[in-house]
């Protein structure tokens, strides 16, 4: 991925003038990005009035954990009860689910995310708290602090200041973001066009969270959004069996390898000057972003690998691909599919449930 770029460095064959006319623009920044993904995991929470997203990067802008507020693992989500007020205290849900933060600290995959930063949906409560400084993570970047006044939330700000942990709101600049499985984009969206409400349903918890496959082709949606790639932006990410994501990538020119240096067309006559000798595709980089911890793992993308890429599955370990769109009949996509055979990784083009998802982040105001 190209963010760490040398502008100045000249590249034999390629002159150092702006050979990127048409450079994408649009794509979104790290801050909005890494919030957005924590906004898209708490669509995954069943909890019926609250739905909370976290998620951890490292100091290479990678996601090193995710997690959602839900029941602890193996507690059956409607085993446990999701009410705010009862009678019996047992029977509300304070007691048992697990707060986001603490679960991305938990899912994280890698054993020391010490330095980390951490951007949640919430400001954390002051348990999250205690698990965030202890873990070692120096910046907290929260979008909404509804709870700033409840001693929790005072108990953390005393905490965090004491620790030296960074601590700052992040305000959005648009109201939304829908993710559109058919047309496999990610836009932009006013509020009065967000159309899907966030279900309220079911004491025993939500009915309509995103289901794991939806989530991590919408997550590779998302992903893909970082691309600058003027024609495709294309995401993928990579999946223990744990339902946790190890790895994400985006198309992009190889680190370092400044996007003002190296060409995103296509349609020179000298090779060297169109894109195809240079960019990563997603799915490589999302492999090489898991720190090499694929074996056994899915691989979920937006579309069907190339023989390249499937060279880089197949080596990797990864046994089964989930991809969104219909595959081309293209020589590579055919190869790819031919190794795929050979090498037993299965492969299946999955239809999400809805088509669309929508990132509506006022709905956290409550
Ligand atoms: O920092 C936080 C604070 C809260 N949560 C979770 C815990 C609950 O599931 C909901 C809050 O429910 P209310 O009905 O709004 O009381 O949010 C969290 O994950 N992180």
């Amino acid at each position: 991925m190209g963010d760490t770029c040398t502008e100045s460095s000249l590249v034999h064959g390629l002159s150092n003038l702006n050979v990127n006319e048409r450079i994408r623009d649009d794509y979104i920044m790290w801050d909005e990005y890494f919030m957005s993904i924590a906004f898209l995991v708490s669509n995954r929470s069943k909890d019926p009035s609250t739905q909370v997203g976290a998620c951890i990067v490292n100091d290479k802008n990678r996601i090193v954990g995710q997690g959602y507020n839900g029941m602890p693992r193996r507690c059956r989500d409607n085993a446990f009860p999701w009410d705010k007020t009862n009678p019996n205290p047992l029977e509300t849900k304070y007691f048992y689910v697990c707060h986001a933060e603490m679960n991305a600290i938990f899912n994280k995959n890698c054993a020391d995310i010490s330095n980390c930063k951490i951007y949640t949906v919430l400001f954390p409560c002051n348990q999250c708290t205690k698990t965030i400084i202890q873990s070692g993570i120096s910046e907290v970047v929260y979008m909404c602090d509804k709870n700033k006044n409840k001693p929790e939330a005072i108990a953390s700000m005393k905490m965090l200041e004491a620790a030296k942990v960074k601590c700052r709101q992040l305000k959005f600049t648009v109201d939304g973001f829908k993710i559109d499985f058919k047309q496999f984009v990610c836009l932009q969206c006013p509020a009065n066009t967000i159309v899907q409400e966030r279900s309220k349903d079911g004491l025993r918890g939500r009915e309509n969270c995103l289901p794991w496959r939806d989530y991590f082709l919408a997550l590779s949606i998302l992903v893909a959004k970082r691309s600058k790639c003027p024609d495709q932006q294309l995401g993928a990410c990579v999946v223990n069996d744990e339902n946790c994501i190890v790895g994400q990538g985006y198309n992009g020119m190889p680190m370092k390898c400044s996007d003002k240096v190296f060409p995103w067309g296509t349609d020179s006559t000298n090779p060297l000057e169109n894109k195809f000798l240079y960019e990563c595709h997603a799915e490589l980089n999302a492999i090489l972003n898991s720190g090499l911890k694929t074996k056994g793992c899915v691989m979920y993308t937006i579309t069907f690998p190339c023989n390249e890429c499937a060279k880089a599955i197949i080596q990797s370990g990864i046994r089964k691909v989930v991809y969104l769109s219909k595959p081309k009949k293209e020589p590579e996509v055919v190869a790819a599919k031919r190794m795929f055979q050979a090498a037993k990784v299965k492969y299946r083009q999955h239809k999400p449930k809805q088509q669309v998802v929508y990132l509506d982040f006022k709905s956290i105001e409550g």
